[in-house]
């Protein structure tokens, strides 16, 4: 799913206009139609009083359209127009006389006391905002956040005070239980610095051009069921083990065996046809033990970063699909030469994780050593650890796409929405997962993924996408089952089965 600009948001609005055609005025009617829609399958046919706060664009209008048709169906409404400007949209304009009952405020004196808990329309700003709103408005949008302890605040189309595509963190802004979002999702909410204001974000479709969305160029993308579908490869009947490829998991020391089970299991789990552990001696009895599956590839010493020091090892490396390294592997000096080492001897993409981020980290000289097309998967502090920090979510998204240009590399920023910048500048945005999965190994696991789908075959960005995707809804179908509270890295290997079988029904 494509996001757009607010810019494009626009052009597509008028594209539809004059290709559907469709006058703007029901334009208008058709998304507001489909808001009071959601309010009655939402809130239900006896809900408590509608207030609904009206801009002077077109934003504004939408909210006029709301509280209409919420009027005509019995239900309780008052609406006010906010008069942040001297002249009301047209289609603002054309929509007041409808609604005659339109109370107005001109200063935040004039804010009403709203004594029975309700809920909130905010319809001040949407997609024009173009600056901090500033004076009084600001005081009206203080106001409302005021309320949201007693009331549920609903936005129309995006946070009022929220910029679509730029930061606005330190703007007022409306702060939201849900948003109602029109065809596309903003880029602004997709970004951490947001996720407080937006609330839970609902997309409604309201019947945009399909001619423009299929035409319009854009860097920014949502991951969506229609392309994990495309993306998953049913097997081969005619299949064996070598088709899914041998991969070789680098992973665990002393007091941390369980980073390199979660992923090595997680490996298998995904589909990879073959998987050797790569372990220090001392867990090779944890390993035959948890995962009876996997082969073991040990040294004598109890040292992880001494099994390194033997270049034997090293030049069988080649022979894999697919190597995985990082989780639990230490830092220190020995594994950061043997990881030089594996980078001279490895060619083929691979996946970096955890301590082998904190390794190059460490010695950046090694970042341009990595195989071309390889997959990181930092989290907001090793990626901090590796590229360095930046002001705002929005620029540390810029530096992320540069970096993945630049070394040719897949980066997966992890997050609510993971970010996963590719080589050729586009991003992609993981919408699968919980809050449930911030839990230790959760990461190892999702290492362990995406090594099992690039064993397999899958291309890197096909790996990518479709291991994000599977990885964040084997955590949801477990949280459905055991909650978020109680779900541990465990369980989302557990369910990733039923993922699989979720994507493809
Ligand atoms: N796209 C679609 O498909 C559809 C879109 N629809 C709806 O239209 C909405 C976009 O409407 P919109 O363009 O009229 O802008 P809106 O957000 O109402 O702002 C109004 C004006 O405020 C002004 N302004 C800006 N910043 C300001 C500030 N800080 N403080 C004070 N004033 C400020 C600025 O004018 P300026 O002052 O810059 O001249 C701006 O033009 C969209 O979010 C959706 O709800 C649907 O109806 C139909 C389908
Ligand atoms: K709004």
């Amino acid at each position: 799913m494509k996001i757009l600009s607010a810019q494009q948001i626009r052009a597509a609005d008028a594209y539809t206009i004059e290709h559907e055609p469709i006058s703007s005025v029901l334009l208008m009617e058709r998304a507001a139609m489909e808001c009071a829609g959601w309010m009655v399958h939402t809130f239900g046919e006896t809900p408590p009083p509608y207030y609904i706060f009206c801009g002077m664009g077109n934003n504004g209008g939408d909210g006029l359209v709301i509280a209409r048709r919420l009027q005509e169906q019995g239900f309780a409404v008052q609406a006010w127009l906010v008069h942040t400007a001297d002249t009301p949209s047209a289609d603002n304009a054309a929509n007041q006389p409808y609604y005659p009952e339109l109370q107005h405020i001109r200063e935040p004196g004039e804010f009403p006391l709203l004594e029975e808990p309700g809920i909130i329309v905010d319809a001040l700003f949407g997609t024009g905002l173009n600056r901090p709103v500033e004076g009084w408005a600001a005081g009206v949008i203080h106001k409302i956040n005021d309320q949201r302890h007693r009331h549920t605040i609903v936005s129309i189309d995006m946070p009022s005070g929220m910029m679509a595509d730029e930061p606005s963190l330190h703007f007022p802004c409306v702060h939201a239980r849900y948003t109602l979002t029109f065809e596309y999702y903003k880029l602004a909410f997709l970004l951490p610095e947001n996720g407080e204001r937006t609330g839970k974000t609902e997309l409604l479709k309201i019947g945009i051009h399909p001619d423009y969305t299929a035409q319009v160029q854009t860097e920014y993308h949502l991951t969506d069921p229609e392309t994990i579908r495309t993306i998953y490869r049913p097997r081969d009947a005619f299949s064996h083990k070598g088709t899914y490829g041998h991969a070789l998991m680098i992973a665990g020391s002393y007091g941390k065996m369980g980073a390199a089970v979660l992923a090595t299991r997680a490996c298998l789990r995904a589909g990879a046809g073959l998987v050797t552990a790569h372990i220090p001696r001392c867990g090779y009895e944890i390993m035959q033990t948890a995962v009876p599956e996997a082969m073991c590839d040990t040294e004598e010493s109890a040292l992880y970063s001494a099994h390194f020091d033997e270049p034997f090892r090293l030049r069988q490396a080649p022979d894999y699909a697919v190597v995985g390294i990082g989780p639990g592997i230490g830092a220190d000096t020995a594994t950061a030469k043997a990881l030089e080492r594996l980078l001279q001897a490895f060619h083929k993409p691979m996946v970096l994780d955890a301590d082998a981020l904190n390794i190059i980290g460490k010695y950046p000289a090694l970042l341009p050593q990595i195989p071309k097309d390889s997959i990181l998967t930092p989290h907001p502090k090793e990626f901090e650890r590796l590229f360095g920090s930046t002001d705002n979510h929005f620029e540390r998204l810029e530096l992320l796409t540069r970096k993945a240009c630049e070394l040719q590399l897949y980066i997966l920023l992890k997050g609510k929405y993971s970010a996963m910048a590719c080589p050729d500048g586009a991003v992609y945005f993981n919408p699968t997962g919980n809050p449930g999965m911030a839990t230790a190994g959760a990461g190892d696991v999702l290492t362990g993924i995406l090594t099992g789908l690039l064993s397999q075959g899958y291309t890197p960005k096909a790996a990518l996408l479709l291991g994000a995707w599977l990885h964040g809804l084997a955590g949801d179908l477990a949280a459905d089952d055991l909650s978020e509270e109680a779900l541990v890295a465990e369980d989302i290997i557990h369910y990733l089965g039923q993922a699989y079988l979720n994507i493809k029904k």
